[in-house]
């Protein structure tokens, strides 16, 4: 064993083991197939299914917590379909917060049911649809069902939709909830109704009185000729805080489901940690030296932490004896392709050990086969967002115990498992129980765009189940109505508003495209838009800090980060062109791309996915007729174009070398990653906002401030 697991490992104390029954694994040589129907009959949830289903017969609306791998998502819907709740080729609907859970939940159920996925049971997430007319058991995004939402305001090809996770209050949960409400109601009403009518009809022959006969009509046409059925609504979770959910739904019952499949050690330092990345690679390694066979699942809080660390387990485990070297990291976060998050769920080559490095995303639902240990420092990622300057950045701060619980849970699934949390025991009691609602911690125009496109004028009244403040709204309708998605009386306007709402991308983003348009660079825009939506395009080792340096510079354009972001795509374009030109593979031109990223320190995979993402709102624009131009030479009209789009986030030079953002007065400094940080130009606009010790700004280019109250006259002529 390496001296530095020894003289570093941490000593962990042991809390009381959760309770919950043992079961033993079906003998080893069964078959997949019967092992599978051993592990379901096996799982708390089993038991208690002909109670479950006469529940969802009673209750319209359920909320049904139970521990994490008890079986709610696998076997609840599988108890529905086979209660019949799936007649008349009705669907049931499941949510997740995260595509890797829909997709991963959906691909088991499948192979539980013995069915190809996208048959019975299938996935839809955005840009990804595995169902076919046969789906009867359907995983997606939250976001996502919202989407169809929009296309069918009644859910009316769902019998029952359950809303898994229901703890994450994502802010398209928030929404879904809300709207589902409303479902729910307008659908009963509709059967009662349409069955006063039909009962009418009944007695009266087939006259029916002149106001029936009016009314019927309006029905039929309102609800496209469909009599509904009322529509099952079941919430769920591990970590839910029941009374809140059932009281917002107007007294709906609560039931638990006892026990877990098996026990999960959660154990603690003695010390808070000063340095959590250090202590992670100690506990890595100290796992993978000291434990016994299993793989380890490790909570970071982002791409770039994530791919430090696998940087370091890969030297340390260079300096470890021959024998040890076997371990296999593995990065997850949500911008890799998702086959590259498929990796996690793939076993390890034998006698090799994984340890998957992932942010969140991993946190909930999921089952990652092989995970016994779980590694947990304790902090996470979040949006925060001032309603007052109208800002939103990006915050490190300690999960909830939700989250702690949930992350712990990952373990535990197949067997025993054990959970190191890297802060000390009294640490956890002064977690808060579950994470703030993320609808009052964003920016909120993106749900209001998508709320007045369903049809929703009144954003104030609407029944949230937790109203962000008055505040925040109005801040938004304000940044909707300057962007010129809404009218004077706050309805969606037309075309702008309307295309706005089509695109599945941040309004202001959607907007800066819409005006790319007409300012004939929506090639640029288009790159631009691709480029800002993945994290870290510059890949900056520590110990090639020089070289970095000058790679960059070899992209940098004086105008500042956007047209240094171009000019990066347009590069790597142009290589791969030239590769498959000499070479006409594919495989060949993506390997060589890589190495062409290499070679001048460009993070590949945020490319790929950025290529990923230019592809898709591509199509999208084109789809709305829009024709993809470029401007050339002209990049003047490229940054006119983007002073346009982005003149909320516009920023004047202070005496001291500081900015200050226009919109909220706020002081802010040049990030030292821009291109522009030393230049320090008059007038700049800006993309992010980075709270770290400084309010720091990013994805910045230089632009003339008399273009401000020329090309956003509806802002500067009044205000600045
Ligand atoms: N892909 C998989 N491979 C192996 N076992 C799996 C897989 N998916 C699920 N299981 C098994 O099914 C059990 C139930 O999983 P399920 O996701 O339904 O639980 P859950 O109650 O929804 O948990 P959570 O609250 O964590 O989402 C797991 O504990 C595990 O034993």
């Amino acid at each position: 064993m390496p001296s530095m697991a020894h003289s570093e490992a941490r000593d962990f104390t042991k809390t009381k083991q959760p309770n919950g029954k043992i079961v033993k694994n079906g003998p080893k040589d069964e078959s997949r197939r019967q092992k599978i129907a051993q592990q379901r009959k096996s799982l708390p949830i089993t038991s208690v299914e002909r109670q479950l289903v006469e529940e969802v017969r009673k209750n319209d609306t359920l909320i049904i917590v139970g521990e994490t791998g008890s079986g709610k998502t696998t076997q609840l819907p599988q108890f529905l379909f086979n209660a019949g709740f799936c007649r008349d080729g009705k669907v049931i609907g499941i949510t997740q917060p995260r595509r890797v859970a829909a997709v991963t939940v959906a691909k088991r159920v499948a192979e539980e049911c013995g069915v190809e996925l996208g048959q019975k049971v299938g996935y839809s997430i955005r840009f990804e649809d595995a169902t076919s007319s046969s789906t009867r058991i359907k995983y997606m995004t939250d976001g996502l069902l919202l989407r169809e939402a929009l296309l069918d305001p009644f859910l009316s090809r769902y019998s029952v939709v359950i809303i898994d996770e229901a703890h994450e209050r994502t802010v398209h949960t928030d929404v879904l909830l809300g709207l589902l409400k409303n479902v729910q109601k307008t659908r009963s009403q509709s059967t009662s109704q349409m069955s006063s009518l039909e009962k009418m009809k009944a007695s009266n022959g087939t006259v029916l009185e002149k106001d029936n006969h009016a009314q019927s009509q309006s029905f039929q046409k309102s609800y496209h000729g469909t009599k509904f059925s009322p529509l099952k609504l079941i919430i769920m979770s591990a970590s839910l805080d029941a009374r809140g959910f059932s009281e917002y739904f107007g007294g709906a019952r609560a039931v638990h489901i006892q026990g877990r499949p098996y026990p999960v050690d959660i154990l603690y330092t003695h010390h808070a940690e000063p340095d959590y990345l250090e202590a992670t690679l100690i506990t890595v390694f100290q796992i993978h030296l000291e434990e016994g066979p299993g793989d380890i699942l490790v909570f970071l809080t982002g791409q770039e932490e994530i791919e430090s660390v696998e940087r370091l387990v890969q030297e340390r485990v260079q300096q470890l004896p021959e024998g040890s070297r076997n371990l296999l990291v593995i990065p997850m976060f949500s911008s890799l392709p998702s086959e590259q998050q498929m990796r996690a769920f793939r076993p390890a080559p034998s006698c090799s050990r994984k340890v998957i490095l992932a942010t969140n995303i991993a946190e909930t639902s999921v089952t990652i086969p092989g995970i016994k240990y779980v590694i947990d420092p304790g902090l996470v990622k979040a949006r925060s967002y001032n309603p007052i300057t109208g800002m939103e950045s990006l915050i490190i701060i300690p999960t909830s115990k939700a989250q702690a619980l949930q992350r712990s849970g990952r373990a535990g699934r197949e067997g025993p498992g054990k959970c190191f949390r890297l802060y000390p025991e009294n640490e956890f009691s002064k977690l808060v129980d579950s994470t703030v609602p993320e609808i009052k911690r964003c920016n909120l125009s993106n749900v209001i765009l998508q709320l007045k496109a369903l049809g929703v004028d009144d954003i104030i009244g609407f029944d949230f189940m937790e109203k962000p403040s008055r505040m925040a709204i109005v801040k938004s309708l304000e940044q909707l109505y300057l962007l010129g998605a809404l009218t004077d009386d706050y309805k969606l306007s037309d075309p702008v508003g309307h295309q706005m709402a089509r695109l599945p991308l941040d309004p202001i983003y959607s907007k800066a495209l819409i005006l790319a348009n007409q300012f004939n660079c929506l090639e640029e825009m288009l790159i631009t838009v691709a480029m800002l939506s993945v994290e870290s395009i510059f890949y900056t080792p520590r110990e090639k800090l020089e070289e970095a340096r000058a790679a960059r510079k070899c992209f940098s354009s004086a105008e500042g980060d956007h047209l240094t972001l171009v000019t990066v795509y347009r590069a790597s374009a142009e290589w791969l062109e030239k590769v498959k030109m000499a070479n006409n593979k594919d495989k060949t031109a993506e390997r060589s791309l890589s190495k062409w990223c290499k070679e001048n320190f460009i993070n590949n995979r945020s490319l790929r996915h950025a290529r990923d993402i230019h592809s898709q709102i591509q199509g999208h624009v084109e789809q709305m007729g829009f024709r993809v131009a470029s401007c050339g030479d002209d990049m003047l009209q490229f940054r006119r174009c983007l002073a346009a789009a982005f003149f909320l986030n516009a920023a004047l030079r202070q005496p001291d070398g500081s900015y200050r953002a226009l919109a909220s007065s706020q002081v802010v400094q040049i990030h030292p990653s821009s291109v522009l940080f030393r230049t320090k130009p008059e007038c700049i606009i800006f993309n992010e906002l980075v709270r770290t010790n400084h309010n720091y700004i990013r994805n910045i280019t230089r632009i003339d401030p008399l273009w401000l109250p020329e090309l956003a006259p509806q802002y500067y002529a009044t205000q600045n």
